[in-house]
């Protein structure tokens, strides 16, 4: 279903929303936290989801566990770390990985410009370590309102070079797009790129704001542009891509069923759909599973996958140089 002569890459992945149950366990014991479990198996039901949840901020609680444990740098270092070994493992070529320094910072009243720090180190010790390319996208978690945000925003701007982009996570429908538009525009004079969750907890409108008043260059899940031709042929038009990651919309009740997910819609609208896992960890899947669900679930042909693997080498933020590196790379094994 993947083709090995092609770079396969993950744009949308959460390092906070991937934290190994092991590693929530270890930190915990090593910090002297609680956790409302006896076991790693307990644990697991908590930390991971079991099926679906009722809608996005039900899912969004999953993540709660890992973040609860970050008690010192030591541990974000860590954890960005393994996220870089898990995916060198899971086969990945580049990675975007993207990371809330707000949220991971609350529970234990870290600094987030150090959070941010750690972060920075543990990717670029685990490229060194296996051997795989990666870049940063910053997170501005809306669900803790703008004040928070400004702050994030700070955090994540003393390491400006090295983020690539600039996105916003969370509450989609409380914490609409047009209260974020002075971080957004503080985000693009530093030269990031932008990308925005839109149209998965809320309609087409909330994925025009994010183009037109944030000035995202790519939409994450982007599910609710199926209701809006306009906007599809705005989105194919303009090459902005759709970050699509199936079973996470499923788990977040976005889609009823997998089947249904637009991502063969979009291809065939002629929009850039790449294939992505969100938060691999809490949904206990990895980017093969999705590759999988893609074909055998949502009905891809064999062709189309390719085209979507490709896709995600063309909305990579990364230079041609790179992309053409990943390609030959690929070529030559
Ligand atoms: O699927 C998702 N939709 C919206 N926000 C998400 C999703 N997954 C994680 N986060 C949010 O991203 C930040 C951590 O990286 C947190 O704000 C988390 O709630
Ligand atoms: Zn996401």
């Amino acid at each position: 279903m993947i083709d090995p002569n092609l770079p396969l890459v993950d744009i949308h992945r959460h390092l906070d929303g991937n934290i190994r149950p092991l590693t929530i366990w270890e930190l915990a014991a090593q910090h002297n936290l609680a956790l409302p479990a006896n076991s790693l198996d307990e644990l697991l039901p908590l930390c991971q989801i079991q099926d679906k949840t009722a809608d996005l901020l039900a899912f969004l609680a999953k993540l709660d566990y890992g973040v609860s444990v970050l008690a010192n740098p030591d541990a974000c270092y860590r954890i960005a770390y393994e996220n870089m070994q898990d995916a060198s493992l899971s086969g990945l070529d580049y990675v975007e990985l993207r990371f809330s320094p707000y949220y991971m910072a609350q529970h234990h009243g870290l600094n987030v410009a150090d959070v941010v720090a750690a972060v920075v180190q543990g990717c670029a010790d685990g490229e060194r370590d296996f051997a795989l390319k990666y870049n940063l996208i910053g997170i501005l978690s809306r669900t803790f309102g703008t004040d928070a945000c400004t702050q994030e925003l700070a955090g994540l701007l003393a390491h400006k070079a090295h983020i690539t982009a600039l996105d916003l996570a969370g509450d989609e429908l409380g914490y609409p797009a047009p209260i974020f538009v002075e971080h957004f525009k503080q985000a693009r004079d530093a030269g990031w790129q932008i990308t925005v969750h839109a149209g998965e907890a809320d309609g087409p409108q909330s994925i025009w704001n994010a183009i037109e008043l944030l000035g995202a260059s790519r939409i994450g899940h982007g599910v609710a542009a199926q209701h809006d031709e306009r906007l599809m042929q705005y989105l194919a038009d303009q090459r902005i891509g759709i970050e699509a990651c199936p079973t996470s919309n499923y788990q977040t009740a976005t889609v009823i069923d997998t089947a249904n997910h637009p991502l063969k819609r979009f291809l065939q609208a002629g929009i850039e759909v790449t294939l992505n896992t969100d938060d691999p960890g809490v949904s206990a899947i990895d980017i093969s599973h999705e590759y999988r669900v893609a074909h055998e679930v949502i009905g891809l042909t064999v062709e189309q996958l390719r085209q979507v693997q490709m896709n995600g080498v063309h909305q990579a933020f990364i230079s041609a140089a790179e992309k053409q590196r990943l390609l030959d790379g690929a070529r030559a094994r």
